[in-house]
Parts: C-alpha cells; structure tokens; sequence
C-alpha cells in the first residue's frame, strides 16, 4: 500500500500568481529597516477608523467612500489651507492682470508711436508681473494640493496593508482566498486613481470657484480678431509641450519603476503571508513597505509636480506670444490696438476655457477614482476571527506542554471536518509524529495549535486563545512544507524571527550547523550574505528546506513542528540533519509530519490521523503496517 503523494500545499492558489519583477536592489536587504524605523515617526497613520464587517467581498459598496477618506484628507489640512490660499491668490492676481491688460493696447501703440521710447511701459510691466505672479502661485497651488492628495494616499496605503497582514489566514486560504495580485493593485495602481482624483476634487472644490466667480465680474463681449491672432501662437505652444513632455515621460518612468517595485515586493510578501505570520514578521513587513512607499511617494511627486508645471508653462508661452504677436501687427499696422477685444480675449479665456475644462476633468478623475476607493477600503473592513482578548497572556516561557482536547475544525460550513474530536496530549520535551494520509490534516493540527484558525488547544494548562498571538508564534518555531523564503540574503533569511530585525551571526552559523546548511553556504561565492533571489530561487528544495529549518532553530522556540521539513532532502543530507537535530530536539517539544521513515522514526510516540480521528499507533504496527501508514519506497528504500 502506498502512501499517496503530498497534496497541493494548502497557499497554492496563492503562491501560483504570476511573477512581477525581479526586485532591484533596494529590495534585496533588509537594512531597510533601520531607515524605515526612522520614517515611522512621519508615517504612522493619525486616524484610525471603525471598522465594519461585510457580509461577503461581494456586498455592495457604502454610497459615500469619500466620508471614509475624509479623516486621512483632514490630517493634511494645513498642506491644503495653503494650496487654497495660493489659489486665491492666482486667481486675484489674474483678476487685477484682466482690467490691466485690457490696457495693455494702448500702453503698446503709445509705446511703439515713440511716446516712451526706451523705455518698457509701465502697464506692460504690471501685467507682465501680475502673470508671473499667477503662474507662480497656480504653481504651488496645484503642487501643494498634489501633495496632499498623494500623502493621503501614501496613509491610506499604508492602512490598507497593515490591515491587510492583520488579516486571518483564511482570507488568503482556499477557494475563497483573495490574489495576491489583486491585493497588490489595489493598494498600487488603484491608490494612484485615488490620488488622481482627490487631487481633482481638491483642486476643483475652491480654486475653480473663486476663479469663476472672480472672471464673472470682469466678463466683457469677445473679440474674434484677436482669437485669430491667438490661434497663431499654437506652434510655440507645441514646441513647449514636445520639450516639457519629453522631460514628463522620463519622470513618469521612473515612478512607474518605483510603483512596479512597490508591486514586485507585495508579490513578494504575500504569497509568504503564512511564514510572516509564524514568524511574527508582520512589524518588520510593515516597515519593509513604509521604505517602498515613500521612494513611490517621492516619485510620483516629482512626476505632478511637472504635470503641474506643463499647462503653466503652456499658458505663460500663451500669453507671451499673444502679446508679441499683437505688439508685431499693430507696429506693422500702425495702427491703435482695440483694447476691448484684448480684455475680452483673456475674459474668455479664462472663464471658458480653464475652469470648465477643469471641472469637466475633475469629475471624469473623480468617478475613475471611486470605485478605486472603494476597492481599497474594501480590503480594510473586518474584524478579524483571531484576536487577542483584552485580557490576553503574555507567557514569557513555555514548557510545551500541549493538549488537543475533543478538537473539532473544519475549513467551512458544509465543509467535511478535518479534525473530528481529536485529543492529543503531547508532554513537553517529548516528539511526536503524525503520520496518515495526504490531505488528512496533519497540517492542518499544526495551524490550530499556531492558532492561525480558531481552535481549542491547550499549552501549559492555558487555553491558546488566552494567550497573546505574538507572544504564542514566538514560543512556536515553525517549518512548513514550502520551504518559504524572502528577497535577501541567506543570513537576513536565518535571521527573520529576530523581533527586533536583528542578526545574530553566531546564532545564524549555530542555526545553519544544525540544519546542515553551513557545509552548502560557505561554498557560495558570497557565503551568509549571498543573495537567495527571489522567493529563494536561486536555490534547490533541497537547500531551501535546510534554510528554513535554521530559521526555526534560530528561533529557539520550545516548541519546533516540521512539516514535511525534509521532502526535498537526499537521504545523506537526511541523515546528517537527523544526527545534528537528535541533540537539538532533547530539550524541545518538537511535532514531527512526515511521510519518510527516517523522520517518522525520530519520534518518541506515532499519531494517525485518518479521516478527521488520531488514534496512537506503536512503531512496531507502524512498520508492519504494510504500508497502511507509508509508501513501500519510503519504508523500503
Ligand atoms: N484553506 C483551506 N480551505 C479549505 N480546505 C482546506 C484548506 N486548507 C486545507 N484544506 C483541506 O483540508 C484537508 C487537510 O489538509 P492538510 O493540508 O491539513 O492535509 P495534510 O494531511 O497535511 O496533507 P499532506 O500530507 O498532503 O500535506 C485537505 O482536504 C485540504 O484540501
């Protein structure tokens, strides 16, 4: 009888999405940390919201998401105040430059009749500094409001992915489980939509209404000639824009670089959520992504602030070359200039052609941005399942002490269970095996007692949901079968369960001993600090199994559970790693899952677990069994 092959690891959907790309640099280590601690103090979050629960992904929306980014868009009122106050100021500006340059004509042809010859005339100069002056303070308007959009943005992400690591397993898990991909645009290309149109609505709300309201007392009739001479100014414009817009597309690269890296790393990450979670990783990760995030931010600010620059640059180009254009006809026409046509072409201008334009913009950007919005509060919303009570344990030892008792769990309702009133007592410093078929929960025993579900078990006579969930992952070390590991190198990999993102060289190389992975390591051209690649790629199963049982031992919990830690492993490398862990596992309580012999025969005592019941079996029925318990290539090598 045969032992049937390993399922599917259980994170398979999750881990199967499709690679981004290979991370730069700046992704490669985790000395990102230190830098990030120091961000934190700017970049905790200053609201905190009520949380709601929704019935399913799929319920409908709440109609208002922009009342749910409100208290994010008021920590940044002072960044608006003064976008708004400098849009007071553009538009006052431009309301004083109208009557001035509806002057303009005569100051001109008096100018080119000799009547100030040498000089600049006067109402040239105050128009000419009045435009500055608008175009300059339109500047920071729209520079100052981008900000604040973008910080907003940059909180709300940053939200967004703390909630999502605080997220239970089972969001990720299963048929149900949420993509990674899908997590990762939401909280990349989505916030920017988000940016867009919050930096619409603010630069929509006050600025297009003073601006209105300012050029509707100054509305005078339109003068066609002088749109005509107007329209001959385009090709300057055109020039301009090729220019302004070459340097535009090169900014955009780069943020477009930083956003694909911000995707690339939460690729990264996700797939791994089990390993954060088990190896309390969610802090770290949380500062991983404040570093990530604020190189995005400094990008995408660096690309508005030129897309704030473009259409000022364009208007001033405008205006320049209307009036030289104007000062050419009547110098070649001798003739006086009609005033009134000037006043009523820059009236027009700016009354139809801005602020309609911008209104019309900004609710095209605000409806592309809503339902961006509402994806990403989507993934906020919920109470999650497994939590700390308010009166949570903080164990500072455990024996490992463990006990299962009438244990039943089952993924879903209708679902069949898994564990079906299993009782397991497992003394501490004691190994226990458990052995049964693929798919019959072995891994799934491990997750209650990691408390990555809902279960009752018990660990030092103390119920495990009494215990604080961080203080409970750090007393368990655990491998599991898919050998996980991160972007980085081999040392910062040994090293993840450090709470404080330390390492501790001589515990790497202590760890790594163990796990007889020192021998392989220091064969690699850059040793402990050579580069895994991603998700450990550039090394074999076998390896990346060996590197994640260090990390367990580096971990030094009382309680070690390995997964099928060795499936990938020669029989050599087996039984090296056997005699090193032998003395390792003396003075731990260690969960053997297994399906080879070698392993299997560690252990003091043998569980079955069969069809959701765990009954003890002795070695001796275990060997004989006839390969009820095992495959005849395993126990018959
Ligand atoms: N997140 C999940 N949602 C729904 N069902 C799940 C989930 N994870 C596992 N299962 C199901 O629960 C059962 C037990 O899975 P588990 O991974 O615990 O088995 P196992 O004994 O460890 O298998 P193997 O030896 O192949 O690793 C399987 O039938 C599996 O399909």
């Amino acid at each position: 009888m045969a032992m049937a092959m390993a399922n599917p690891a259980p994170l398979a959907t999750f881990c199967s999405q499709p690679r981004t790309l290979t991370p730069c640099n700046s992704l490669r280590g985790f000395g990102v940390i230190a830098h990030s601690r120091a961000l934190a103090l700017t970049a905790t979050p200053v609201c905190s919201f009520r949380l709601r629960v929704r019935a399913s992904k799929g319920s409908s929306p709440p109609p208002y998401p922009l009342s749910e980014v409100f208290p994010y868009v008021a920590a940044e009122w002072r960044t608006i105040a003064k976008g708004w106050a400098c849009a007071a100021v553009a538009v006052y500006c431009l309301s004083r430059a109208v009557p001035a340059a509806g002057r303009l004509p005569r100051v001109l042809a008096a100018g080119v009749g000799g009547s100030a010859e040498g000089q600049i005339p006067r109402g040239v100069v105050t128009v000419a500094a009045l435009a500055s002056a608008h175009a300059a303070a339109a500047y920071v308007q729209q520079a100052l409001l981008w900000e604040a959009a973008l910080r907003v943005v940059w909180r709300l992400r940053e939200h967004a992915f703390e909630r999502v690591l605080a997220r239970d397993l089972a969001f990720f898990d299963g048929r149900e489980g949420m993509a990674a991909g899908d997590i990762a645009h939401r909280i990349t290309d989505e916030a920017d939509d988000v940016a867009d149109a919050l930096y619409s609505v603010l630069n929509t709300i006050v600025p297009t209404s003073l601006q209105l309201i300012a050029m509707g007392t100054q509305m005078v009739a339109i003068n066609l000639q002088l749109s005509l001479v107007a329209a001959m100014v385009i090709p300057c414009m055109c020039i301009v824009i090729a220019n302004l817009g070459e340097r535009l597309r090169q900014i955009s690269k780069k943020a477009h670089l930083s956003l694909a890296m911000l995707a690339a790393y939460l690729n990264d990450v996700l797939p791994s959520i089990l390993t954060v979670k088990v190896n309390n990783g969610e802090h770290k990760e949380i500062l991983r992504f404040h570093e990530l995030g604020f190189g995005e931010l400094k990008n995408n600010l660096d690309k508005k602030n030129m897309k704030a620059l473009i259409p000022q640059a364009v208007r001033t180009t405008y205006i320049v070359g209307l009036v030289v254009l104007c000062a050419g006809s009547i110098a070649v026409s001798g003739t006086t200039f009609d005033a009134e046509g000037f006043l009523s072409f820059l009236t027009a201008l700016a009354l139809f052609v801005e602020p309609i334009q911008d209104l019309g913009k900004a609710y095209n950007e605000y409806k592309q941005g809503e339902p961006a919005l509402e994806r990403i509060f989507d993934l906020t919303r919920f109470i999650p399942q497994v939590r700390d009570k308010p009166s949570a344990l903080h164990l500072k030892s455990v024996m490992g002490d463990i006990k299962f008792q009438d244990v039943t769990f089952r993924y879903a309702a209708g679902m069949p269970p898994v564990a079906d009133g299993v009782n397991l007592h497992i003394r501490p410093g004691e190994t226990v095996a458990i052995v049964g078929p693929s798919g019959g929960g072995k891994t799934t025993i491990a997750k209650l007692l990691l408390r990555l579900y809902h279960p009752q078990t018990v660990l030092d006579n103390h119920d495990i949901q009494d215990i604080q969930l961080q203080c409970l992952r750090t007393h368990i070390a655990f491998v599991s079968q898919d050998a996980m590991l991160f972007s980085g190198t081999i040392a910062e990999n040994i090293a993840y369960g450090d709470p404080m993102g330390d390492i501790n060289m001589r515990k790497v190389e202590n760890a790594a001993k163990i796990a007889n992975a020192d021998e392989f390591i220091k064969m690699l051209p850059e040793g402990y600090d050579s580069y895994v690649g991603q998700r450990g790629s550039s090394l074999s199963g076998g390896q990346k199994q060996r590197l994640s049982i260090a990390r367990a031992i580096y971990q030094n919990s009382s309680i070690l559970i390995l997964d099928e830690a060795t499936s990938a492993l020669d029989n050599r490398s087996e039984l090296l790693l056997k005699e090193t862990l032998t003395t390792f596992m003396t003075n731990h309580t260690v969960l053997i899952i297994a399906h080879r012999l070698e392993m299997i025969l560690m252990a003091d005592r043998i569980v079955l677990l069969e069809g959701g019941k765990l009954q003890e079996i002795t070695k001796s029925a275990f060997l004989s069994g006839d390969g009820h318990f095992g495959s005849p290539e395993v126990l018959n090598p």
